[in-house]
């Protein structure tokens, strides 16, 4: 066996093994990078419909979803729509009773008004109707290679593999894919690297890659292996994969109604109910001044009273918003998180794999004075043997390619020492001639750390070697190895990862939208300000373990800061289930994926700006359509009443103030009844597309989303119902 350096052990019985796809060299793989340059107008999806405009088929189709939603049971729970459904019921009534044109006029019109409520909604629905046909097809029966008795590391004749239904998948199976197979199920690749097609779920053609041990160890269910071998973990159960939770967010059969839109939903309840009190009032004083009103009239002043639009259109409007993150490829798990969405100021990112390409190499071995390359390159393959990461298997091809080649009979009696966020080290243990050895490698200060315990000493220029190679943008592992001679650093293995392409300007847009970019990484101090430099962040965080990441989030809400995180890590997952809006990169980890509550399928860290648009459009739609609303009924009063109660004998006054000159008043209230079921009509194309955000501060929005939509929605009543009267008239006992 040769042993250039003359430490190594060889022992028969090895107790770790390195199976051979673990060593499989990766000759300049090239590696798609899963997030291309982002172009700053978004991609267009092959598969989605550009949202916005709604066609007048698109309303035909979804008829007989709005009549089926009639149905009281789901009326009731939209509680100014049910108010007017209920009201219909007693015009009804009162037509067949005692018939009159002017009834059933009224009747038609109030049944017409709750059909067009529910067509907004249904239309919203509809939309994602047919993008949930194609995932289905994708979910489509799948037989799985499910491994039994499986453990990583074993040799490919030590399992015994059974073909079972995708869906008999439990968490914790292990299946196996090969090229040409479709993933059976959501998991994390545990052994092997594939380049995988996610175009089923994504609508991206491109392939990337997925890989065992790092941070792009995620795969989803339907989607295709297309080169290699890997062994896939179980992690999703039956009826709960991505897929599926995919179409139950686009169909929204699973959209939950979110605090803000509970909230104004009571206030238009409220409304209601003063408004009934009001009409039913209104009676005895009308009775008293000889002006007694039928049911009809009365339920018709009603409806154009209460807050009809809007309590016809909001939920559409909650549709429409989550629909448009998922033409931007990013679903969103919660409708709340796309609301806070609109409100952030702060982003927290990670570093690799985030704002860098997160394909982390081997780049040199710099040794410190006095130690040979070789020892140096050969002790960080030993370290590396068994790393599953994309680091340590970078390392031992570097070090293959120079020469060093080292396989598990070398590496015997030994164990090994895995990576982890907490430690920021890995290396391996083992017996050499019944004396022990250890060799680590990992983050400069933990190794340093390391070395000093255990009563070695760092030689000056290690610090120095890691520092120049930080410097750069590079992130050194210093490797030490303990044995008879002591605790001692041998020096630095450079790691390179690139920052993606064009990050740097995204930075700037969202700093133009008043959101603060920070930085987190569990990355050293140096490493990290020269990519905070390269990316254009405006702040960082070094060395940071899962556990300050968390805490940083919650610094930042402390501070009153409402945040957003993306990462991909496994080691990001309690920070962006803490954050308000978690998006976790869909390269990512399973772990990150669970923890967020958003996923982004192309992986775009920038993608929050499309995302915080998609909030704040969401939040001013409402807004500006609520304010409509209100306006719109303050004018229908004084439109309508003087009309109605003009010819009542002691309020000849009130005819003086018909300054629209209706016809009469029964045509006066049919007009706004029509009028006021139009408008939802007419509001549907808006609610659906939203209302056009541009940045401007939360002042100027205000004011002019008074001006339009306020003065709008007082003006609109007195054109619209006297163009109606105009045309109304000419019915016959008007
Ligand atoms: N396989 C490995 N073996 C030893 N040390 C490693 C290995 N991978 C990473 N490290 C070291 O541990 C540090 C922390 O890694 P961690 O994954 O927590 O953060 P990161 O990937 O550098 O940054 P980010 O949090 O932005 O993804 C790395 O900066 C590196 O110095
Ligand atoms: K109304
Ligand atoms: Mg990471």
């Amino acid at each position: 066996m040769s042993d250039p350096v003359g430490w190594v052990v060889v022992h028969p019985a090895a107790t770790v093994k390195a199976t051979p796809l673990m060593l499989r060299l990766l000759p300049e793989q090239e590696v798609t990078p899963p997030c291309p340059a982002p172009p700053a107008g978004g991609r267009r999806r092959h598969r989605r419909v550009a949202g916005g405009a709604v066609e007048p088929r698109q309303l035909l189709a979804s008829l007989p979803d709005a009549v089926r939603k009639l149905d009281p049971r789901v009326m009731v729970r939209n509680p100014v729509m049910f108010v007017v459904e209920v009201g219909s019921v007693l015009t009804t009534l009162s037509a067949v009773l005692s018939p009159s044109v002017f009834a059933w006029l009224i009747s038609c019109w109030l049944w017409l008004t709750v059909v067009f409520a529910n067509l907004a909604e249904a239309v919203a629905e509809g939309r994602g109707k047919a993008q949930a046909e194609t995932l289905r097809r994708t979910r489509s029966a799948t037989v799985a290679r499910r491994l039994r008795s499986w453990r990583v590391g074993m040799g490919r004749d030590d399992w015994e593999e059974q073909r079972v239904p995708a869906a008999d998948l439990r968490p914790q199976d292990f299946v196996v894919v090969e090229a040409g197979e479709t993933v059976p199920g959501d998991g994390e690749v545990v052994e092997g690297v594939a380049a995988v097609d996610e175009s089923a779920v994504t609508g991206e053609s491109a392939p990337v890659i997925r890989e065992a041990g790092g941070d792009r160890s995620g795969v989803t269910g339907g989607t295709t292996v297309l080169s290699d071998r890997i062994v896939v973990r179980i992690t999703s159960r039956p009826g709960h994969t991505f897929l599926d939770r995919m179409i139950a967010l686009v169909e929204g059969t699973t959209r939950q109604k979110t605090p803000n839109e509970l909230a104004l939903n009571i206030l238009l309840a409220c409304l209601t109910v003063i408004f009934i009190l009001a009409v039913v009032s209104l009676q005895p004083m009308a009775g008293w001044a000889g002006a007694e009103q039928s049911i009809t009239v009365l339920v018709a002043l009603l409806v154009t009273l209460i807050p009809t639009t809007i309590g016809a259109l909001l939920s559409a409007i909650g549709i429409a918003g989550m629909d448009r993150l998922v033409q931007r490829n990013v679903i969103a798990l919660s409708g709340r998180a796309v609301e806070a969405a609109g409100d952030v100021n702060t982003l927290l990112l990670d570093k690799t794999g985030t704002i860098t390409l997160g394909n982390r190499r081997a780049d040199s071995f710099v040794p410190v004075k006095g130690v040979p390359r070789e020892l140096l390159a050969d002790a960080a393959q030993l370290a590396s043997l068994s790393d599953g990461t994309p680091e340590g298997r970078s390392i031992v091809e570097l070090s293959r390619r120079q020469g060093v080649h080292r396989d598990e009979a070398d590496f015997a009696h030994g164990r090994f020492v895995p990576f982890s966020a907490q430690t920021r080290m890995s290396g391996a243990d083992f017996a050499h001639d019944g004396e022990f050895c250890r060799i680590r490698k990992g983050a400069a200060s933990a190794v340093i750390h390391w070395v000093v315990r255990r009563g070695g000493e760092v030689p000056a220029d290690a610090r120095w070697i890691a520092d120049s190679i930080a410097a750069g943008g590079g992130t050194p592992l210093l490797v030490a190895l303990e044995d008879q001679g002591g605790t001692r650093i041998l020096g630095a293995v450079h790691l390179k990862d690139v920052v993606k392409p064009g990050i740097a300007e995204r930075f700037a847009e969202l700093r133009a939208m008043g959101i603060r970019t920070v930085m987190v990484t569990g990355d050293n101090p140096l490493t990290a300000k020269a990519v905070a430099a390269e990316a254009g962040v405006d702040d960082y965080l070094a060395e940071a373990t899962p556990e300050r990441k968390l805490a940083r989030i919650r610094e930042e809400q402390a501070g009153g800061n409402l945040v957003a995180m993306t990462g991909d890590g496994t080691n990001d997952a309690p920070a962006l289930a803490q954050a308000d809006v978690g998006v976790a990169m869909n390269t990512g980890t399973s772990a990150a994926k669970e923890a967020g509550n958003m996923v982004d399928l192309d992986s775009n860290p920038t993608k929050l700006i499309e995302i915080v648009e998609a909030g704040k459009r969401l939040l001013i739609t409402r807004g500006a359509l609520t304010t409509f609303s209100i306006c719109n009924d303050v004018a229908k009063y004084f439109a309508i009443v003087p009309a109605m109660f003009g010819g009542a004998a002691g309020y000849e006054g009130l005819g003086h103030l018909n300054v629209m000159g209706l016809h009469s008043p029964s045509s006066a209230i049919a007009s706004a009844i029509v009028f006021n079921a139009l408008v939802i009509v007419a509001l549907i194309p808006l609610a659906l597309r939203g209302v056009r955000y541009a940045p401007s501060s939360a002042h100027d929005l205000l004011r002019r989303n008074l001006g339009i939509y306020g003065l709008g929605g007082l003006v609109a009543p007195f054109l619209g119902i006297k163009a109606i009267d105009l045309l109304i008239q000419y019915v016959p006992g008007m």
